[in-house]
């Protein structure tokens, strides 16, 4: 099986063996290019020979439409995700028209009638879902670091702050360590202060910057970059049974 996922920065792909083990995976800047992205990819993709490609992507139905046409010439069946608010393993009361596909499927991989948990995704935006024994309460969605940085550097005239590492909170007293700490603490703060509201949920965490947020928040955080291709597994598994 060949897994995509198309976020709003990168593509990620993962191939899997048929018990389920990663074969192969990748993770590309597709610089709102992915369809292009995906075309350099499809002679090592064909070469794989996956039986069957399956699809999350938060792009839009504009570059969907470009993504099918060049996954078309492949012969390879592949499927989109659709968002199911009344899926067997996770009820959602978010608007099912609307939800991102990356965060039901990045609950879809956590989810857990046992357990209260709390899923952040640490991609192009930062998303924090709850899930109260596999019922999906809601959750929020605001700019991670890189999208901040921009937003400080074209919304005012005096910070022209353009690279940088976020590795710290503490207090700056330069505009470029108080830009990316200032940055860092907005985020850390958020997920630290639902910690706070909700420290009975398991705290688990996902995306590219997913390391380098955790480390800062003030709890155990479960690192799970498996997430979003264990929601398409389950995802894909569940379609296929009567
Ligand atoms: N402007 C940038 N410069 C460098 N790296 C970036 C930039 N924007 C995003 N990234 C990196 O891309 C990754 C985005 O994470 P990912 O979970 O793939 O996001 P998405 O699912 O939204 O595409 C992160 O590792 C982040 O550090
Ligand atoms: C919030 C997101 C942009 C996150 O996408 P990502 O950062 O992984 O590219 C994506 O889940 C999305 O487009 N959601 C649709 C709006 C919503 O979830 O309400
Ligand atoms: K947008």
């Amino acid at each position: 099986m060949l897994w995509l996922d198309l976020g709003n920065t990168r593509l990620k792909y993962w191939l899997t063996d048929d018990i389920g083990q990663i074969v192969a995976h990748d993770a590309k800047q597709h610089l709102q290019a992915p369809a292009e992205l995906l075309m350099g990819l499809t002679d090592r993709f064909e070469r794989y020979a996956p039986d069957f490609i399956g699809i999350s992507s938060v792009l839009g139905d504009d570059l969907n439409v470009k993504v099918s046409d060049t996954l078309s010439r492949l012969n390879i069946p592949f499927d989109f995700v659709h968002v199911n608010a009344a899926h067997p393993l996770m009820n959602s009361a978010y608007n099912d028209q609307q939800l991102g596909c990356d965060r039901w499927l990045q609950m879809l991989g956590a989810v857990d009638k046992k357990k209260r948990q709390c899923v952040i995704g640490c991609g192009t935006a930062v998303t924090i879902d709850l899930i109260d024994h596999a019922e999906h309460l809601g959750g929020y969605i605001f700019p991670s670091i890189y999208l901040q940085r921009e937003s400080l550097f074209s919304g005012t005239k005096q910070i022209t702050i353009s690279n940088g590492s976020f590795d710290s909170v503490g207090q700056g007293v330069t505009t470029q360590d108080a830009v990316h700490r200032g940055i860092l603490l907005s985020i850390v703060g958020a997920i630290n202060e639902i910690s706070h509201r909700h420290p009975n949920f398991e705290m688990i965490m996902t995306g590219g910057d997913a390391a380098i947020i955790a480390q800062h928040v003030n709890r155990p955080v479960h690192l799970r970059d498996d997430l979003l291709l264990n929601g398409l597994a389950r995802y894909f598994d569940h379609s296929k049974q009567p």
